[in-house]
């Protein structure tokens, strides 16, 4: 295909919805950058530079070309959507599958190498190709920046004293007669400079990494260099968003009451290990309106222990900036839950670097020094005489102290995971077979489950469900539950914050001088909000965060909950879509709106008018009321896409499977999905197999870290 043709096939393709105008465009940048160096650009590059942009704005890092011609509409994945317009498009128009179907990927690298806007990462052009796989620069550069901070760390000689480490781990966790994983993951975390810790919820990552840096506190202080006037390390704790900066934050507290800090040898001051939890981007030093940060290889942090918690939502353009901050000789551990949705741009950096955790591929040196320092004999299963040097430092948490056996969030999280939501399981969901589990099956959302689905029938009890909780939908009607010992009370739904909004507001005649009593009143409000929240695949459609808003609004007004549904009205909930540096907002802050009497009209009486109340982000339990005319970017949040709720947890959620299979429904989605309930969680399933199909579709996203670590 000539140059003219592939750039008006790629035309097409962003008519259809294929492509976006930013790869068409930086197609035509590429052959552009070719023809200035006296090459004649050909149709393949420019169909290949489209195809990697693409990729990138899907979340990949790179465009495998064995991929591409294995499978290209898997690979490259078109939205659906071009398929209407697809019945008017030329009969000469070429699909992906017809493009690449006859080519392999040596023939493609043969038809790109040679040209000037390719190389190896040596010059500075546009792609850069690295045996089957092509990057943007960018990535490229990104890429190579990771790999390189990690393989440093790797280095010998960063070990702690055995002897030492052996004593406060025993200190720390005892010396329980089976493995205990928190322990290994410790011991693994504290031998290396990078390390990261893996684990389903509540799996004990908070509890594990405060042990840990109790541990590295207890040995810098018996250090014969430290320095008896500052004898602790400078440590740092940060996650990617402030949401789940806040929700760390928050555990932290508890969690840090529970570490035997005397116990340790020079009993480290609590003082030692901080409490307050930055976002990535804080703690960097971002300016607005800029990508680079204040700190960077020319200006490294000052800090010996970074650690990142929620790491699975970092892509690879931040991490990059991380270990470009990061002094040489300090350590980073990375926590997170490898099997969660990866970020929102590209790259899945933790998925990636725990790609092989489950079967620990130790080495049989490292089972020795695991075995000295903890006691313990790694199962067999975990062994791998050809362990590679990433493997030693991935700790993964095997045990889940949240979830017991008896719990359907853990055990539909588990199925969820292995690829196997199958009939009998969902039965189960249908008998009530689990204490913490409602299924909202196509009997409880359609007038008439014999006839054909029709999605407004169904969004009217997924909406009642939202305002009541629907505690009958679980079995005992929610009651009786008892979790780690604690009553946990039956379901609410989105009435509960809004009664108490109007059951417990201040008197009328209370002004803003009475705000600790406002402050405490919204407080309630928002924490109530927490307990529930609607969570769905798509952001369009009836069962996109569109639809249900709408539905879940409307149904809210018909209960005189709310007067209105449209615009700012008292009780609306709120998400910040965009940091706002001004107002100390972040992108993924939830905010209810409220009426205030605290304006004063012409008479002087007081006017009632519509603040939003945000909690603040440092953790203090404060409230920042924020007037709606000041907030930019922001949207309803009766419903959030499962992407926008990383990080986040809630005491009830009721995830909506869309009645269609889509390109965004995923294992890892709905696993995350699942695991955002901490102790109810509502599945609505429109279209079993719907569900069952999307649990088998796992995402492998497109990159070469782990190559370049192994
Ligand atoms: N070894 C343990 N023994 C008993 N309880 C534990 C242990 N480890 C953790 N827990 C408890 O399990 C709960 C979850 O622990 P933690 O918050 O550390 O897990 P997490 O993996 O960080 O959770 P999340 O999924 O919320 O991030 C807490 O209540 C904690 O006290």
């Amino acid at each position: 295909m000539n140059l003219d043709s592939a750039l008006k096939m790629l035309d097409y393709w962003v008519e259809l919805g294929w492509l976006r105008a930013l790869d068409h465009a930086f197609a035509e940048f590429v052959c552009t950058i070719s023809a200035e160096n006296n090459d004649a650009p050909t149709g393949q590059l420019a169909v290949l530079a489209a195809m990697v942009s693409h990729q990138v704005g899907r979340g990949h890092v790179c465009l495998d070309l064995s991929h591409l011609c294995a499978d290209a509409e898997a690979t490259l994945v078109m939205p659906p959507e071009g398929a209407a317009k697809l019945a008017e498009a030329p009969d000469s128009l070429w699909r992906p599958a017809d493009l690449f179907q006859n080519t392999t990927a040596d023939q493609l690298i043969e038809s790109i190498r040679n040209s000037n806007a390719v190389s190896d990462g040596s010059h500075s052009t546009p792609l850069v190709l690295e045996g089957t796989r092509l990057y943007l620069r960018r990535f490229w550069r990104y890429e190579q920046a990771i790999a390189a901070g990690i393989r440093l760390r790797f280095s010998p000689g960063a070990r702690e004293n055995d002897q030492q480490l052996s004593r406060a781990l025993d200190a720390l966790f005892g010396k329980k007669g089976e493995v205990d994983y928190q322990k290994v993951a410790c011991a693994l975390a504290a031998r290396n400079r990078f390390s990261v810790i893996t684990g389903g919820p509540g799996t004990g990552k908070t509890t594990t990494v405060l042990n840990l840096l109790a541990a590295l506190q207890s040995m810098a202080s018996q250090s014969p260099n430290a320095d008896p006037e500052d004898p602790y390390l400078r440590i740092r704790l940060s996650a990617p968003t402030g949401k789940a900066a806040a929700r760390l934050s928050e555990s932290i507290g508890g969690a840090l009451s529970k570490v035997p800090l005397n116990s340790l040898p020079g009993a480290p001051d609590a003082s030692a290990i901080p409490t307050e939890v930055t976002t990535l981007h804080r703690l960097l030093g971002s300016r607005p309106g800029s990508r680079q940060f204040r700190y960077n290889e020319d200006n490294p942090l000052p800090l010996d222990i970074l650690v990142i918690d929620e790491a699975s939502m970092v892509d690879v353009d931040l991490m990059a900036s991380v270990f470009s901050a990061l002094p040489e000789t300090a350590r980073l551990i990375m926590l997170g839950d490898k099997d969660q949705l990866a970020s929102v741009d590209a790259g899945a950096v933790l998925g990636e670097l725990c790609q092989r955790a489950n079967d620990g591929h130790y080495r049989p040196e490292t089972l020795d020094w695991l075995k000295t320092v903890t006691g313990y004999q790694l199962p067999d299963e975990l062994a791998d005489t050809e362990g590679q040097p990433l493997d030693q430092a991935v700790g993964m948490l095997r045990k889940s102290y949240r979830f017991d056996e008896h719990s359907g969030i853990g055990v539909l999280a588990m199925a969820t995971n292995e690829g196997r939501f199958d009939k009998h399981l969902i039965k189960q969901c249908q008998s009530q077979d689990f204490p913490d589990v409602a299924w909202l099956g196509r009997s409880a959302l359609m007038s008439d489950p014999a006839e054909s689905p029709s999605v407004p029938d169904a969004l009217i009890p997924l909406a009642r469900h939202a305002r009541s909780g629907s505690a009958r939908a679980f079995a005992n009607a929610g009651e009786g539950r008892v979790v780690n010992g604690e009553a946990v009370a039956a379901p609410v739904g989105y009435g509960h914050y809004l009664r108490i909004m109007s059951e417990q507001r201040p008197e009328a005649t209370d002004s803003e001088a009475d705000r600790p009593k406002w402050d405490f009143w919204a407080a309630n409000v928002l924490s109530a909000f927490s307990q529930f929240q609607v969570l769905c695949a798509l952001r369009k459609g009836p069962f996109g965060v569109d639809g249900l808003n709408r539905q879940v609004a409307a149904e809210l007004r018909a209960s005189g909950l709310i007067d209105k549904t449209e615009g700012w009205y008292a009780g609306r909930p709120v998400l910040v879509t965009g940091n706002d540096y001004n107002l100390g907002l972040m992108n993924g802050d939830i905010g209810v709106t409220l009426s205030v009497p605290w304006d004063r009209d012409e008479q002087g009486d007081p006017v009632q008018t519509l603040r939003v109340a945000f909690p603040s982000s440092d953790g203090s339990g404060t409230i920042r009321w924020i007037s709606p005319s000041r907030l930019q970017s922001l949207e309803t949040v009766y419903a959030m896409t499962v992407h926008k709720s990383q990080g986040s947890e809630f005491t009830h959620a009721c995830l909506v499977i869309t009645d269609r299979l889509t390109p965004v429904l995923t294992r890892e989605l709905i696993y995350t999905g699942i695991t955002r309930a901490r102790h109810w969680l509502s599945l609505a399933v429109p279209q079993e197999a719907v569900l069952r199909e999307a649990v088998g579709r796992s995402v492998v996203r497109a990159s070469g870290l782990a190559r370049l670590l192994s």
